[in-house]
Parts: C-alpha cells; structure tokens; sequence
C-alpha cells in the first residue's frame, strides 16, 4: 500500500471518530454571478459563512419555511478556486485510487452552475497528482488505462472513439456491470492523458440553451484505472501483490426543470432523459442515505447502473455541488442543496481492492507445494499423525471385524457338528428301537431252535453273500418272507448250506443244474446290503425258528437239531435268557459306544495311526462282522465271563464223540492275543480224503465241555482277541505298503487254513482267493475274512455250532456234486483228459468228474490252492475280477446309496482308504 493512501486512510478513520464507517464527501461550491445574472441585476441571495456552511442571506417571509443554513463537508464561496475545491473537496477521495480504493468525484448541479467547469479543473489535477504519484513511488510499476463515455438520452456512447453507435451494457459476474467495447486506452505520460481528456471533450455533445450557451446534454463518466505493482529490486519482497483501482469523475448534466432552461422539441427529450437519471440518481442516494436495507434501484437508469460499485458501495466517493447565487435559481440551488445533504448522509465501504499477479500467484502455489512435500517427506507433521491415527483406527476396526467373523464362523461349524450330531443320534435311536424290537420278537420265538438258531445266525455271520447265482431269483433284501417260503419249500432232502441266507437257491441251482445256465446267474452276482440283513434278519429269525413252521416247513431234518424242547422248557428259558439279555447288552453298547458323528471317525483315524485300534464295537460293526443274533448271545457270553447255556455245549444227539474235532489255530490267534489256550496251534488233518468220498472218521476233535469253558471263561480276553486281532496286518498294508505282500502271504496262508478247516465253500474260497491278490487295499476284506473264520473256528472248537459242521461238509459234497455236473458242460472231453490226468484221476476209473470235483481244495499249499480256484472259476463261469466282486463281501467301503444308515465304523474306514 502507498504511503499516501496509507496515511490519508488513516487521517480519514481518525477524522470519523476512530470508527471506520466513512460517508460520501460533499461540498458545495458557488459560482460567482455570470454576466446575464449580472445584467438581469439578480440579487445574490446565498453566501457561504465559512469552510462548511451555505446560508440563505435573503429574509423574505415566504421563505422562511427552508432552512437558510447548510452545512457540508466543504463550502466554498464565489472567490474560491477550483484548486482549492480539488484540494479541499476531491484530491483526497481521488488520489486513493493510487491506493488500490475506488473513488468516484460528482459534480451535481443545475445546468450553468459550474459542473464542467468544477470538473474539468479536478480531473486535470487528479491527473497530475497521480502522475506525480507515480513519480515519488518508483518502487512499483503503474499501469494506466483511460476510458471515457457519456450517457446522452439514456445511450451510452465512447468519448474515445469516433463511432457514435450506442455501447451495451453487460452484467458480468466478477466486476459487475460493463460497457461492452468500450475504448480503453493507456496514456503513455500526462500529456497524452491530456490530449485523450481533449477528444472526451470535444466528442461530448454540447448544446445551446438559454442558460448555457455550451451546456452539457450529457452525462460524462471519465475513468482511469491504475494497476501498481511493485518493483522487483534487490532486498524486496517481489510476490507483493497488485492493486488494482479506477477514479471516476463524473459530470452529469444540468438538474434543472425543462421549464426552467426553456428547452423544447429535443431538448426537451434530453431533459426527460436527464432528469430520469438524476431522478434515479438521486432516489439511490436517498436510499442509501437510510441505509442499505431494501431495494436499490441501480437498474432504473444507464447512470446508476453504470456506477453501481462506486455508489455507496466499494469506492470512497465525493460529490460536489455546484450552484448559482442568483435569486432566480433559488428552487435549483434549494434542490441542490438538498440533494447534497441527502448525499452526506450515504455511508460507503471502500476497500483495497488487492489483486493477485501472476508472478505472486505462482510463488504462492510453489509454498503451498512446498508445504505438502514436506507433510509427505516428514509424516510425524501435525497433519500426517492425524491421517496415521486414523488409518491405525480403521486397521484396529477391521482386525475386529475380522476376529468377530472368525468366531461366528467357528460358532457356524460347531452348530452344525453338533446338528450333525443330532441326526446320527436319531437315526441310530431309531435303528436301536428297530433292532430292540425285532431281537425281542426273534427272541419270543426262539423255543428251543437253539442249533437252529446257531446254524442259520452263524451261517449268516460267515456268509458272504456269496454270488447271487445262488440266489439270483431271490431279492432277500426285498423279500426276506418271499425268501424265507422258498426255502421252505425246498425238497427235504436238499437241505440248505448254512453258509449263506441265499443258500437255498443254490440246491435250486443243484436242482435245476442241467437246464439253468449258472454262467448266467453267475453274471448276476450282487451283494445284499447290511441294512436289509438287518431288516430281514429278524424275519428269517423268526421263521426258521418258529417252531410250528419249522416242523412243517423248514427243511431241516433231525440232523440239523440239537434239541427240540418244548416251550417253556428249561432250554427255552435259557435260550430266550441268553438272547434278550444279548440283546440288552447289545443296545447298551449301541448306545454307549456308537456315535457316528465327526468326533469319533476322528478319534478312530487318530486310534488306527497310533496303532491303538480297538475297534469300535458298534452294533454297525458287529452287523457286519457277525450279522445274527447268535453272535450277540456270544457276545454276551463272552462279555460276562459267562457259561452258555448247556444246551450249546451239549453235544448233538446222536452225534458221535468221534465227531468232535478240534479245528487248529492259525497264525491269527497266535498273533493277537493267544487267544486261549484251549485253541491248540496242532495242524488238522484234511478231513477230506484225497479222491474219495468226504471222510467222516475224520479227526475232528471237538474241544471237550472243560475246555470250551475255559475258553469262554476267558472272556473279555477273548472280546479283545477279537477286536484286536490283525488290525496291526490292516495298519501294516495302509502305513507301511513295503511290508504288505509279506503280511498278505501270511495272511493269505492262514485264510487257506481257516477255509479248510471250516469247510468253507468251494465257490467261496475261489472267489476270494482270485478277487484278493494281494492289494493293500484289500487289507480289511483280508482281515476280516480272518476273523469271521477265526470266529468260526473258535464257535466250533467249543463244540456249539455241530450240527453247523455236519451241515457245512454236506453243503461242500454237494458243492462238489453241481461242480463235477458242471465239468461236463464246461469242459470238453479233451480237456477232461488232461484234467484227469494232471490232477490224478484215472482215466477209465468211474465218476471220474466227482473224482476230480473231490480233489479241489482238499491241500492248502499255494500250488494246489491256484489249480483249484482255477478251475472252481471255469466251471462256475467265475473269471471276473474286480472291486464289484469284491463287493459282494460287504466289506466295500464305498457309499452306498441303498443304505438307510450309515456306520461310523465304515466311516472311519472310508477316510482311511
Ligand atoms: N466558479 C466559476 N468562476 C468563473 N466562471 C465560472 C465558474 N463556474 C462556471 N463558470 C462559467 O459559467 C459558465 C457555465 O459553466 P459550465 O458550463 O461549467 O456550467 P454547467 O453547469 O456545466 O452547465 P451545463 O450543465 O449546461 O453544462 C461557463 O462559461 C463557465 O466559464
């Protein structure tokens, strides 16, 4: 800011009392009488008394109603010079352009009272002083620029330009209104300002009145604007900022009446034309006299539009009223005067209006950029912790929200596991119910069958479902009472193995062998699922049991009894006894021990890896391993250190002692936990001989009543022989596969035994023999093969299941019987001769078929055992091979979809394949 501006704004608040509320400056300067005035001997009526008051001098009584003093910023009288008007009256507001203020000079006043020429001597001073500014104030840069326009008969035309076509105006959103193309033109020096102030002047429309012979029609706006900027010099802030300003100085035409100044035609107009903007004019000046509440209306004249900002507004503004002393003006110089006391009353605003250079505003943008590199480079500002505290608050929200998730999720799955749970409870719940229920009425029915009992339910426990080609007519898990008829209605003479349920449609296969094609059936060979062993074993219980049946319908001859007693015997009461607390016992352990749910297949998978098996014994497992009743009363027997019921130790009536034997103990129960020591390890003796008929002075020696009770007195030794026993084999195969084939060739030896001494079906052997060759997989069908035959030897080592004995060797002669039928539709007679003579059969002996059939598995050597399923194979139209087969051991591990329930058991296997 300039030294003089500076200063001068100071002076000025000071001057207004200390406050910064600053009013128009007004003077009133009187001419001295012209020389018509002086003709006309016009009276001089007013005077000014001193600095600041006009009073009205004359006392005509009319008159008294005005007031006859005023009192304004500045009055100068008659004598006074324009240079001292401009000193006094304008110099100060007009230099504050210099300052970066707007200032605006009025020259108010009737037409001939000394506007044009009050103004012309303040705009020819302002000029030079602000030249003489520039001059003392080398230390900025001043640019000039001159404009100039006159609003005649309310058109606004450039005084700088030769072309008389009227100037619009524009509303422009940043500096308000404008005239558009308005010549704008930079004085190079004072001179040149000068000679551009003489072309204003003489394109001004000038027009002869009776008051004036060159009176103003016009309202002329000159305006200068000055831009400063400060020099760039060593030592100096160069980014000081630009001021930006402009002086008006304003001569409006005469405000006199038309009446007053004669006019007529034109002048006329013109005057309707002034006086609408003195009109306007001076209603603005009322208005903002009265403050700045309500409507201005800027907008009603070219004039006040055009000097809206200079109005009351962001401009310090003098007015100086010019009049006339002569009585004959009295009305215009009262108006003038009025008007002029309106006008000091108007409060204005000025302010440094600062404009930004570019250069300043570039320095400006480098320290703001500065500012931020520094925030980046230096995070540990004020501003950068703020950021950091609130990223640190959203990372916390967020490992929150995380935690929360992950938490919810684990509540998710534990819901689910323990629903999961529920289900299996369910449905074991309701298996339990079925299986109580059936047992319960097997049990009802029991009376006494016991060998009846032990033969079906044992036969059913080893029975592996062997190929449905023994039952392909049959669908026993469909149809068990279907089935149950039909062995009913076999011919007494053909008898039933006991080494399978479906057993009977293979004495149908006997029967029908010259018309049935057993390739066909062999085709057929499918599994009957566990369920339906489950679901049909009570049936089949029953009607094998069911005595009334039994005598009418069960093809069992008095062989196939151990006793008949009568219901409500002693051996009936011990019988059902021993099977509903069986059965009790096995719900009790269904309950207690079954739960299929996820945390006990992982604590199986856990038990197999440590090698700590004990299998679960689940009644799931027990169906699958023992499959009838008559296990579970062992079970039970077993469990409770019990001794059988006598009748199952007694030997068969009629049974010779001779037909006792005592079946060898293999490696298995070597191995797991000598099992007793009543199972002997001698070797049998092939209780077939070789070439002849099945020889029933076999030594089977059958353990006596001591020894069979010292072997079930053993036992839950003997239940842990059994639940313990070869798991290590089945670890062996999933663990350690290197040590498998050895493990298989054991294994494999003592299943051949275990067949042999159990008189296991030929078909049954050749099958397994061929299906399992020694995968690791097949580790547990190998296992479990071992411990249903170990189980089986064991039942009739105790001398309980004898009858099951004699009826396996009758099944095994007719086994032999289909198979030597079979040879001569298999094997053609070249064949037959090289059969014959490889397995030592003369060729002109007689029943050369049954002599060889005879031979088949009659030695246990691995040489003889091969030979044997291979031709067992031909002959029954076996040569498939593959897990299908496999599966009709029910030991597949694969889901089954026809399964209504599922084993943990083989849960637990599963995960483990
Ligand atoms: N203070 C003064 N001292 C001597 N002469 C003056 C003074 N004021 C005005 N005059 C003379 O009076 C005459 C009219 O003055 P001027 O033209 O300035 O009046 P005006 O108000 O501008 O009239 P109009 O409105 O018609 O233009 C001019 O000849 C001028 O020289």
């Amino acid at each position: 800011m300039g030294t003089i501006g500076g200063e001068e704004m100071a002076r000025w608040e000071k001057d207004e009392g200390g406050t910064k509320e600053e009013r128009i400056v007004v003077s009133v300067r009187m001419r001295p009488l012209n020389a018509k005035e002086m003709e006309k001997s016009d009276p001089s009526d007013w005077d000014c008394i001193d600095d600041t008051t006009v009073v009205f001098k004359n006392s005509l009584p009319e008159r008294s109603v005005f007031p006859t003093a005023y009192t304004f910023d500045r009055a100068f009288g008659c004598d006074c010079n324009t240079r001292r008007v401009y000193d006094e009256g304008a110099k100060e507001v007009a230099l504050s352009v210099v300052s970066g203020i707007n200032a605006s000079i009025f020259a108010y006043g009737q037409t001939s009272s000394g506007k044009t020429y009050t103004m012309a001597g303040i705009t020819e001073y302002t000029m030079e002083d602000i030249y003489d500014y520039i001059k003392k104030h080398e230390e900025r840069e001043f640019v000039l620029r001159f404009s100039a326009m006159e609003i005649y008969n309310e058109a606004v035309r450039d005084l700088l330009s030769s072309d008389g076509s009227p100037l619009r105006l524009l509303d422009d959103p940043e500096r308000g209104t404008v005239v558009e193309k308005l010549t704008e033109e930079t004085p190079r020096d004072q001179w040149h300002l000068r000679e551009l102030l003489s072309t204003c002047a003489e394109q001004r429309q000038v027009e002869e009145t009776s008051l004036n012979e060159t009176s103003s029609r016009s309202h002329q706006i000159l305006r200068l604007t000055i831009e400063s900027t400060a020099r760039a010099s060593k030592g100096r802030d160069s980014s000081s900022s630009t001021l930006l300003a402009a002086v008006n100085f304003v001569d409006l035409a005469g405000s006199e009446r038309a009446s007053q100044s004669s006019s007529a035609g034109n002048r006329l107009k013109e005057g309707c034309h002034i006086n609408r903007s003195l009109l306007t004019l001076g209603t603005v000046i009322r208005k903002l006299s009265k403050g700045r509440t309500g409507h201005i209306p800027y907008r009603d004249s070219k004039l006040t539009r055009i000097l809206q900002p200079f109005l009351g507004g962001n401009a310090r503004t003098a007015i100086i009223c010019t009049m006339s002393p002569a009585r004959s003006h009295i009305e215009q110089s009262r108006n003038t005067l009025l008007f002029a006391s309106c006008a000091k009353q108007v409060v204005i605003n000025a302010q440094v209006n600062v404009v930004m250079s570019d250069k300043a505003l570039v320095k400006h943008l480098q320290r703001e950029l500065a500012r931020l590199e520094h925030e980046l480079r230096y995070p540990g500002s004020a501003s950068c912790t703020h950021h950091s505290d609130a990223l640190r608050d959203k990372d916390t929200q967020i490992k929150k929200m995380e935690r929360e998730i992950k938490e919810l999720m684990q509540q998710r799955d534990l819901a689910q596991s323990r629903l999961e749970d529920l289900l299996h409870a369910v449905v074991d719940e309701q298996s339990s119910r079925q299986w109580e229920d059936s047992s319960q009425s097997s049990a009802s029915h029991a009376r006494g069958e016991c060998e009846d009992a032990l033969s079906i339910s044992a036969a059913s426990a080893i029975a592996y479902q062997i190929p449905d080609f023994y039952s392909s007519r049959f669908d026993v898990s469909k149809e068990s009472n279907e089935h149950s008829k039909r062995h009913i209605e076999l011919p007494d003479k053909m008898e039933p193995p006991r080494w399978s349920i479906s057993s009977p449609t293979l004495h149908e296969q006997i029967q029908q062998q010259g018309n049935d094609d057993t390739e066909e059936h062999c085709k057929e060979v499918r599994c009957v699922e566990i369920h339906a062993l489950s679901t049909t074993r009570s049936e089949d219980f029953n009607l094998l049991l069911n005595d009334e049946s039994g005598s009418d319908l069960l093809p069992l001859t008095d062989e196939d009894r151990l006793g008949d007693p009568a219901p409500g015997s002693e051996g009936d009461a011990h019988l059902r006894a021993a099977v509903e607390q069986s059965i009790d016992i096995e719900t009790k352990t269904t309950e207690n021990v079954v739960k299929p749910c996820p945390q006990e297949l992982n604590s199986v998978q856990k038990a197999m890896s440590s090698r700590e098996l004990i299998l679960t014994r689940s009644r799931s497992c027990k169906a699958s391993l023992m499959n009838g009743s008559i296990l579970s009363w062992l079970e039970h027997v077993e469990r409770d250190n019990k001794t059988p019921p006598k009748i199952f130790r007694e030997k068969s009536p009629g049974r010779p002692e001779e037909d006792e034997r005592r079946l060898p103990a293999t490696d298995y129960d070597v191995e797991s936990e000598k099992l007793s020591a009543e199972v002997t390890s001698s070797d049998m003796p092939k209780t077939e001989t070789v070439g002849g008929e099945v020889d029933d002075d076999r030594q089977k020696q059958l353990p006596s009543d001591q020894e069979a009770q010292g072997v079930l007195s053993e036992g839950h030794g003997a239940e842990k022989s059994i639940e313990n026993v070869g798991m290590d084999a089945v670890l062996c195969a999933l663990e350690s596969p290197s040590r498998w084939p050895r493990e298989f060739e054991r294994k494999q030896r003592e299943i051949i035994q275990l067949w042999h001494a159990c008189d296991v079906p030929l078909v049954h052997r050749t099958c397994f023999f061929l299906l399992f060759d020694g995968d690791p997989a097949d580790s547990f069908y190998m296992e479990v093969e071992c411990r249903r035959l170990s189980f089986l030897r064991n039942t009739f080592s105790r001398g309980n299941a004898g009858d099951l004995v004699a009826s396996s060797s009758r099944c095994l002669r007719r086994e032999r019987e289909m198979l030597c039928k079979q040879m001569q539709k298999k094997v053609s007679p070249e064949e037959r001769e090289s059969l014959y003579a490889k397995w030592g059969v003369a060729l002109s002996s007689k029943q050369r078929r049954l002599q060889l059939a005879r031979r088949l598995w009659t030695a246990t050597d691995l040489e003889h055992v091969a030979e044997s399923a291979s031709l067992v194979a031909k002959l029954t139209g076996f040569a498939e091979r593959g897990q299908a087969m496999k599966e009709m051991f029910e030991l597949s591990f694969t889901p089954q979809q026809t399964h209504k329930r599922s084993f943990g058991w083989m849960h637990g296997k599963s995960l483990l394949m």
